[in-house]
C-alpha cells in the first residue's frame, strides 16, 4: 500500500453534480460562463438539486419555499448573544448555528428521501439569515427579517444593512454566489460525503463542511487575500511586498489550485466585477492592486489566481466585514454541499480509505515503572 499525498488525483466517487475537465467547470453539464451570466443563485440551486433548470412555475414555487423558509428558531438567535461576540469568528458562530439549528428540527436525524429535501429548503434559506443576523447582533445592531419579494442575494444584502442595495451590488453577489456554489470534490464537499457516508445526519454533514471550508488553504483563503491587501495598502507598495513573499517561497493567499493548471475559470468573472465595482465606488485601489499582484505572481511562478482572489476586492467594494467572506462562500457553497450528501444517501457506500503505515515496528511492551 503507498500513499497518496493529500491524495491527489485519486478518484474517490462518482458524481452527476459538477464537474472539471480540461479547466472548464461545469454545473450539471452546463458552463458556469454561462450560468454566471444569465442564471439566478435560485436557478443555479433548482439545477444543482433537480440535475435540470426549472420553468418559471417551477423556479417561483421553489423561490417561494425558501422565502418562506428563511426565519431562524428564536433559541438560535437568543444563542449568538450569549456568545463572546468580540472574540467570535463568524465562521465558528455559523459552524455552531448550524448545528444547534438540528436541535431545533424535529426532522433532524431522519435520512428520508422527502424529510432531506425539507431540510435542504430550510438549511438554504436559514445560512443567509444565520450570517446577517450574528454579523448585527455582533454590532448591537437589532436583526432585519428577509423581505418576501427579494431574491436571494438582494436579500442577503438587505438583512445585513438594513437598506435596499443597489442593483450593481446585488449583480454582483449574485454572480459571486452562482460562481462558488459547486466545486466537484473539494475539501469541504468531500468532508460532508464522508459525514454523511456513515448514515449520519445532514447537519452533521453540513457542520463538518462548514469546519473543512474555514481553513486558510480553502475557503478562508477570501478573507486571508483581503487581509494581504489591506496589509500593502497602496499600489506602490505591491512589488515590494510580494516580491519579499515570493523570495521567502511563502505562500501568496487566493494563488494556486490542486485541480487547475492553465486557471481557474471563475477567477476571469471576479476579476471583471472587480474592475466594475471600483468604477462605480470610485475606489480603484483595491482593484488595481489585486491586478498588479496577479501579474506579478503570474509572471514569476506558474499560479493563476483561484476564486478567492479576486472575490476579496468584490466583497469589499460592498462594504462587507472582511471576516463575514469566508461565511458568504458557505451560504452559496451550501447548495453544493446538500447536493452532494443527497447525492451520497441515494447511492450510498460507507468511505474508508487506509492508511500507509510508517510508525514503529514490532515494540516489545514496557512497563509503567521501567519507562
Ligand atoms: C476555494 C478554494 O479552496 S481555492 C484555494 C484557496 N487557497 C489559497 O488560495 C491558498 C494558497 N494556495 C495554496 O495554498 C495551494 O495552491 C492550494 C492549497 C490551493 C493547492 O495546494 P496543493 O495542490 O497541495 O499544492 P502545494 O501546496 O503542494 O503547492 C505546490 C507547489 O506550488 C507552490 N504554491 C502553491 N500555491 C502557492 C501560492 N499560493 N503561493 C506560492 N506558492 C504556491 C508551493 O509552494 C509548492 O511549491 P514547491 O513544489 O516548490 O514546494
Ligand atoms: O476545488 C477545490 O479544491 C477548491 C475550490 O476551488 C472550491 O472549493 O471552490
Amino acid at each position: 500500500m503507498t500513499a497518496t499525498r493529500g491524495l491527489e488525483g485519486v478518484v474517490a466517487t462518482t458524481s452527476a453534480v459538477s464537474s472539471i475537465i480540461d479547466d472548464m467547470l461545469t454545473y450539471r453539464g452546463y458552463n458556469i460562463d454561462d450560468l454566471t451570466s444569465y442564471a439566478t443563485f435560485e436557478e443555479v440551486v433548482y439545477l444543482l438539486w433537480h440535475g435540470k433548470l426549472p420553468n418559471e412555475g417551477e423556479l417561483s414555487e421553489f423561490t417561494r419555499l425558501l422565502s418562506e423558509n428563511a426565519e431562524l428558531p428564536k433559541e438560535v438567535v437568543e444563542h449568538f448573544s450569549t456568545y463572546p461576540v468580540e472574540k467570535v469568528h463568524p465562521m465558528a458562530a455559523l459552524r455552531t448555528a448550524v448545528s444547534l439549528l438540528g436541535l431545533y428540527d424535529e426532522e433532524a436525524d431522519s435520512v428520508e428521501e422527502e424529510a432531506n429535501y425539507r431540510k435542504a429548503i430550510r438549511l438554504q434559506a436559514q445560512l443567509p439569515t444565520i450570517v446577517t443576523t450574528f454579523a448585527r447582533i455582533r454590532k448591537g445592531l437589532d436583526p432585519i427579517a428577509p423581505k418576501k419579494e427579494y431574491g436571494l442575494a438582494k436579500n442577503f444584502l438587505y438583512m445585513l444593512n438594513g437598506e435596499e442595495p443597489s442593483d450593481i451590488a446585488v449583480e454582483a453577489f449574485n454572480k459571486a454566489l452562482v460562481l462558488h456554489a459547486d466545486h466537484e470534490l473539494n475539501a469541504s464537499t468531500f468532508t460532508g460525503r464522508v459525514c454523511v457516508a456513515t448514515l449520519s445526519d445532514m447537519y452533521s454533514g453540513l457542520t463538518a463542511a462548514i469546519g473543512a471550508l474555514k481553513g486558510p488553504l480553502h475557503g478562508g483563503a477570501n478573507e486571508a487575500v483581503m487581509k494581504m491587501l489591506s496589509d500593502i495598502g497602496d499600489v506602490d507598495r505591491v512589488d515590494s511586498y510580494i516580491q519579499a513573499k515570493l523570495d521567502g517561497k511563502e505562500k501568496i493567499m487566493g494563488f494556486g489550485h490542486r485541480v487547475y493548471r492553465e486557471g481557474d475559470p471563475r477567477a476571469k468573472h471576479l476579476r471583471e466585477m472587480s474592475r466594475k465595482l471600483a468604477d462605480v465606488t470610485g475606489e480603484k485601489k483595491w482593484y488595481e492592486m489585486s491586478l498588479k499582484i496577479e501579474n506579478l505572481v503570474t509572471s514569476q511562478k506558474d499560479l493563476p489566481p483561484n476564486v478567492d482572489f479576486y472575490s476579496a476586492s468584490v466583497y469589499h467594494s460592498l462594504k462587507i466585514d472582511h471576516d463575514l467572506f469566508t461565511p458568504i462562500f458557505a451560504v452559496s457553497r451550501v447548495s453544493g454541499w446538500i447536493a452532494h450528501i443527497l447525492e451520497q444517501y441515494s447511492n450510498n457506500r460507507l468511505i474508508r480509505p487506509r492508511a500507509e503505515y510508517i510508525g514503529p515496528d514490532k515494540q516489545a511492551y514496557v512497563s509503567i515503572e521501567d519507562r
